[in-house]
């Protein structure tokens, strides 16, 4: 009877009957700044302890709400002075919070907190994604350049392999290469030159990549000499 109903419908259809969710699979990439916001993670074993790696820009305002936690993630949390509710989760624990990670083990409280998190609340549901409305792309860092990856869902794996293959194409140089696209960037934006001359150095700077710190100086030594400035 049940595949007889599935066969009329489609794939995400099918995945919406099977897992009881609407799946709405529009997701927005986006970089967030959190200083200020409510952070609740709820659980205490790996998955939390990957989210709160990914969270301790904003450790102020991370509780960690767990009645225990996997050793690595205790040590984690004893560094950076991260706050720690030493118990089963209830409402009142994130009542008030913008953003809630779910990472128990416990489906009964995974479906509590699902159907008693403010409206308001962005929610990572690490047991079934579908059932949050965001969701933790795999990232590259290398200083200011972040890359974010996101299968949807598909496969964590493929995201893992795709971040090691750019990771591997990326020049050891690009931390301080992006630090010096940045100065630059500041630099000419300040220097009394046209439009066209502006565009052409930002261009220049980035299709003829200058990677040593020692080039990189004579570059700005010459930007300052040259009668840009009064173009
Ligand atoms: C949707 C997403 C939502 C989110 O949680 O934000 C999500 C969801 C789920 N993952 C599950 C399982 C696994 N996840 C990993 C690994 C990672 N998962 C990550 C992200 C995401 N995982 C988000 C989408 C990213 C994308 O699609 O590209 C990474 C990239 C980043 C991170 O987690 O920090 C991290 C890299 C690890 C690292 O860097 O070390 C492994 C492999 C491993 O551990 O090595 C497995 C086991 C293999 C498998 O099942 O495929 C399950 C089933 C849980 C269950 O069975 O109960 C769900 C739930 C579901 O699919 O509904
Ligand atoms: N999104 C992802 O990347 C992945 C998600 N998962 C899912 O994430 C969930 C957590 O995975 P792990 O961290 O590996 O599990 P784990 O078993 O290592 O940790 C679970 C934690 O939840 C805590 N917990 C249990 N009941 C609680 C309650 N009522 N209130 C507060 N905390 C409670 C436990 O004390 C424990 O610290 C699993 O349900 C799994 O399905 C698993 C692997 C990857």
């Amino acid at each position: 009877m049940i595949f007889c109903q599935l066969a009329c419908l489609d794939s995400i259809s099918i995945l919406q009957y099977i897992l009881g969710v609407e799946i709405n699979m529009n997701y927005l990439p986006l970089f967030l700044n959190l200083q200020n916001k409510q952070i609740v993670i709820i659980g205490g074993g790996q998955v939390a302890e990957r989210r709160l790696i990914r969270l301790l820009p904003f450790k102020e305002n991370i509780t960690i709400v767990s009645p225990a936690l996997d050793k690595s993630l205790r040590q984690l949390i004893e560094l950076h002075n991260v706050y720690w509710l030493q118990t089963t989760c209830q409402q009142e624990h994130f009542k008030k919070a913008d953003l809630i990670v779910i990472a128990t083990n416990d489906p009964i409280t995974n479906q509590y907190v699902l159907e008693n998190a403010p409206t308001s609340a962005w929610i990572n549901a690490a047991h079934q994604a579908e059932a949050g409305n965001i969701h933790f792309p795999i990232t590259i860092q290398k200083g200011k350049l972040q890359i974010a990856i996101s299968t949807g869902g598909a496969s964590p794996i493929l995201a893992k392999k795709l971040k090691k293959s750019l990771e591997a194409e990326l020049p050891d140089q690009y931390e301080q290469y992006i630090d010096f696209l940045f100065e630059a960037r500041q630099l000419i934006k300040q220097l009394n030159i046209s439009v066209a001359t502006r565009k052409q150095l930002l261009h220049e700077i980035v299709e003829k990549p200058i990677y040593s710190k020692k080039d990189q100086q004579v570059w700005f030594e010459k930007l300052k000499k040259t009668n840009v400035m009064h173009d």
